[in-house]
């Protein structure tokens, strides 16, 4: 009994050894940071997701007002925090080489469904990238703009029916956008929006139901990376259901379209001509990549990049837009002026057309200073793959784990005066040279920037035109405000989203 005790305190001892001996990592090399205690690391709330994470960043900047980035630990992870915009143009851009990946541990070969751009790494993303960048041109978009106007015209009687009612904006928001994606995506020609169990709705709430598990695996891999490398724990939004229930819907439609060769123009169409040549049926064959080897997609290659389409798409544009039609509630001369801007654009073009889109620069400023306020993301990571020097002398060694707090720099009032103020008015043409481009970034930066931004613009923008042409929005009893942010990964408010749909007043 005596020997078993003994024993028992000397592991406790030697896992509590093991478990602090990374707190003078940071001290170790000069660059300040928050202590580390334990179990937890330097914040608890922050660990154990018990406080908004942007909220606590912002503290944290105050700790440390002249240094360019600060680190802190995860339970025993060190983690680089970038807070100066010089220097996260250098993790993203100018020293890109030593900051590619952003994963703490890699996706096998073996696993076919995950191969896709958010987890790839070094070359074969690169191979990826290179491959899957020309399905994203403006040229694209223009040729997939009839099924988003099929789509808006499914809503308009959805929102039809809910005229008068209080909405929960998120929710009808994400039935339009899993319409978009199931048909820009997977090549369904349906109308999931209106179905209330609809399986394609629930994978969608299935994918981001996620944070718990997620966290549980952040919390392991960051503290065991070793066990997390061989049990195949990943900090990735994929689930092996969701991920088969994908693989057989494309699978079934890919093989219906090559048996009676259907053309849809889709991404869908443009991956199978991927599949099937290499390369896109009007792009010259691709520009040699030096020596990094061809990434051939097959079936379940090719199911793996429509999943991270819908996965990335669909929380994304939908709380864009949700967030957007509450602050356009609060602030009802602005609702009224990307109206008018609609109705003359409407007019000009003869319609709703790609173009008439592309001149609603109203509409561009209210948007982007929505995800100014709200980025859907609000910390993004980085892997330092190779060590290098900082431009203040500073090294940072190859397995640096790294985070940029996307939401603390749009909410810093040194880059953005007067910061939980929604004012469009700082994206109009005379202001928005005055905005440093890597205190913004709710599409990422680099080489690594959001591949489906022009798409998840144009998702979001149309979302809001369909509404906003004939209804009105305004607050009601049951609206939050103001919004409290949850805890979750992806940025989101505490309760729904309840707003009072009007049919609007014709001009
Ligand atoms: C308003 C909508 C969207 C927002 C705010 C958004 C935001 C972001 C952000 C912040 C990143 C990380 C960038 C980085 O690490 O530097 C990202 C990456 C990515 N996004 Fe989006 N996104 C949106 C829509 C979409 C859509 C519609 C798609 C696909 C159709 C998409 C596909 C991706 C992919 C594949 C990546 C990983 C890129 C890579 O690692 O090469 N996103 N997005």
């Amino acid at each position: 009994m005596f020997t078993a005790t003994i024993l028992a305190i000397i592991i406790l001892w030697l896992i509590y050894k093991y478990w602090i001996s990374n707190y003078k990592y940071f001290e170790e090399k000069g660059i300040p940071s928050i202590p580390g205690r334990f179990p937890f690391g330097s914040d608890m709330d922050m660990t154990l997701m018990r406080k908004f994470q942007g909220d606590l960043f912002l503290e944290m900047f105050k700790k440390f007002p002249s240094s360019p980035y600060f680190g802190l630990y995860l339970m025993r992870k060190p983690t680089l925090i970038i807070k100066d915009p010089e220097y996260v143009q250098v993790v993203l851009v100018k020293e890109f080489s030593s900051f590619k990946d952003r994963l703490l541990i890699k996706v096998p070969e073996s696993d076919t469904l995950s191969q896709h751009l958010i987890n790839l790494e070094g070359d074969k993303w690169k191979a990826l990238r290179n491959k899957l960048s020309p399905t994203f041109t403006s040229g694209r978009m223009k040729a997939m703009f009839p099924l988003f106007l099929k789509t808006s015209e499914a809503f308009d009687s959805l929102l039809e029916s809910h005229v008068n009612s209080v909405i929960d904006v998120k929710d009808l928001a994400t039935r339009y956008t899993t319409d978009i994606l199931c048909s820009c995506a997977f090549g369904l020609d349906t109308n999931v929006m209106q179905e209330k169990d609809s399986e394609l709705i629930q994978l969608g709430k299935n994918i981001l139901n996620i944070n718990l598990r997620l966290m549980v695996a952040f919390l392991i891999t960051t503290t065991f990376p070793k066990l997390a490398e061989i049990f195949q724990i990943r900090c990735t939004p994929e689930k092996k259901e969701s991920q088969l229930l994908v693989y057989n819907l494309v699978k079934k439609t890919v093989e219906q379209r090559e048996e009676n060769n259907i053309r849809r123009k889709d991404f869908l169409d443009l991956l199978i001509q991927l599949k099937n040549k290499g390369t896109l049926d009007d792009e010259k064959g691709e520009e040699s990549q030096g020596n990094i080897p061809e990434f051939t997609l097959n079936m379940e290659r090719l199911a793996a990049q429509c999943f991270v389409f819908f996965v990335a798409g669909y929380e994304t544009a939908s709380s864009v837009q949700s967030f957007c039609l509450y602050e356009l509630a609060l602030n009802p001369a602005m609702q009224e002026r990307v109206q008018t801007e609609i109705d003359r654009m409407e007019q000009l073009h003869a319609g709703v057309t790609y173009d008439a889109v592309k001149e609603m620069t109203y509409l561009d400023m209210v948007v982007s200073e929505t995800m100014r306020k709200y980025p859907t993301i609000g910390t993004m990571s980085r892997m330092c793959t190779k060590t290098v020097t900082m431009p203040n002398g500073d090294t940072i060694e190859k397995g640096q784990f790294i985070f940029i707090p996307i939401w603390a720099l749009h909410r810093n009032s040194e880059y953005f005066p007067d910061p939980d103020k929604f004012d469009p008015e700082r994206f109009s043409e005379e202001n928005k040279h005055t905005i440093n481009p890597y205190a913004y970034l709710p599409f990422g930066e680099g080489p690594r920037f959001c591949i489906g931004k022009r798409f998840g613009l144009l998702q979001t923008k149309m979302g809001l035109i369909s509404i906003l042409k004939k209804y009105s929005v305004e607050p009601c009893e049951s609206t939050q405000i103001p919004l409290k942010m949850s805890v979750e990964v992806l940025t989101k408010a505490t309760e729904p989203i309840k707003l009072k749909l009007l049919k609007r007043k014709q001009p």
